[in-house]
């Protein structure tokens, strides 16, 4: 059972890279977030739930004790987390805080592959992560921990190369290295603890879970309505991306054309109106959706 009696705890990043998306996912859920006099605990006036806000590397561990019921936090920080401990359950990715963990050099390094870090130096904040990736290719190397500022490590010959995020290359761009190897695709992700909480606040967190869904579910999600040539509906629904079955409505006076209205799950891109368009669409409007249940 939860810690915490009679409330629900949610693990958040405090400040950084995640904090803010991750506080607006809270609230898109429909949870009103008060700031009390505690920075390190938001209360949720219209739930009995509160925020833990921590430094990302605590939230695994909160999550998988039970400390917390739900947290949110980067894959690669949550792989670096696994030490053969109780696990946090990851239940969806948020498309949020997308990065990788590249292993990157400078040009002095002559570089064909993972054997060429054979008995190198490699500086990283993800220690096990880089472990487990060298140890599957074969590879022994050192690995020095660094907790931030990784990047320098090369020119300050504190290592031949390095193992960091990557999101825009800048960092690495800026330090003269090159990015060569890729060991983890990571975003940010919603965990739940497996320790359940008290039976009096298990709906509640399945429906803040369902809530959390339909939020990712509905971003990027469009409404698309248009009139089409009736001969053309079958190319028509082909083009829309992620429509499913469409909504098909007669025009008034029109044998010949139909409305069409369709939810897609799928990014609309200008590219797909202009397909639409080519195959006889018209009065296309692309609206946003708020939530989806
Ligand atoms: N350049 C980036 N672009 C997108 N996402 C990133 C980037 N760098 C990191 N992230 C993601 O955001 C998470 C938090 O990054 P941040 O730099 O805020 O971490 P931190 O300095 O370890 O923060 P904390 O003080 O909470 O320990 C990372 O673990 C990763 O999942
Ligand atoms: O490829 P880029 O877009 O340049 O992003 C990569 C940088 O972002 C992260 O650091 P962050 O800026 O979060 O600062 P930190 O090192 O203090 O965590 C990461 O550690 C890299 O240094
Ligand atoms: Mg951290």
């Amino acid at each position: 059972m939860s810690t915490v009696q009679g409330r629900l705890r949610i693990a958040i990043q405090k400040s950084g890279r995640l904090a803010e998306r991750s506080l607006d996912l809270v609230r898109d859920a429909g949870l009103r977030v008060v700031k009390g006099n505690n920075d390190l605990l938001y209360r949720v006036e219209n739930y009995p739930i509160d925020l833990l806000r921590v430094r990302d590397d605590d939230i695994p561990t909160f999550v998988a004790d039970g400390v917390c019921d739900l947290g949110i936090v980067g894959e690669n920080v949550l792989e670096e987390g696994r030490n053969g401990g109780p696990v946090a359950e990851v239940l969806m990715p948020l498309s949020f805080g997308r990065c990788t963990l590249k292993i990157a050099v400078p040009p002095t390094l002559d570089y064909d592959g993972p054997r060429s870090l054979e008995g190198r130096r490699i500086a990283t904040s993800y220690p096990r992560v880089l472990r487990r990736y060298l140890d599957d290719h074969g590879v022994k190397a050192d690995i020095i921990t660094m907790r931030g500022a990784v990047e320098v490590a090369p020119r300050l010959k504190l290592a031949h190369a390095i193992c960091d995020l990557v999101s825009t290359g800048a960092t690495l761009e800026a330090n003269g290295l090159a990015a060569r190897e890729t060991v983890l695709d990571s975003q940010a992700v919603l965990i739940r603890s497996p320790v359940a909480p008290e039976p009096a606040l298990a709906e509640l967190l399945d429906s803040i879970v369902e809530r959390m869904a339909g939020v990712v579910a509905s971003q990027g999600a469009k409404y698309v309505m248009l009139n089409a040539p009736r001969s053309a509906l079958e190319q028509i629904t082909a083009i829309l991306p992620g429509a499913g079955a469409p909504t098909v409505m007669p025009l008034s006076g029109r044998d010949d054309a139909v409305a069409v209205h369709a939810v897609c799950q799928e990014a609309v891109f200008w590219e797909t109106l202009e397909r639409l368009k080519a195959v006889g669409a018209s009065a296309i409007l692309v609206l946003p959706i708020e939530k989806m249940m």
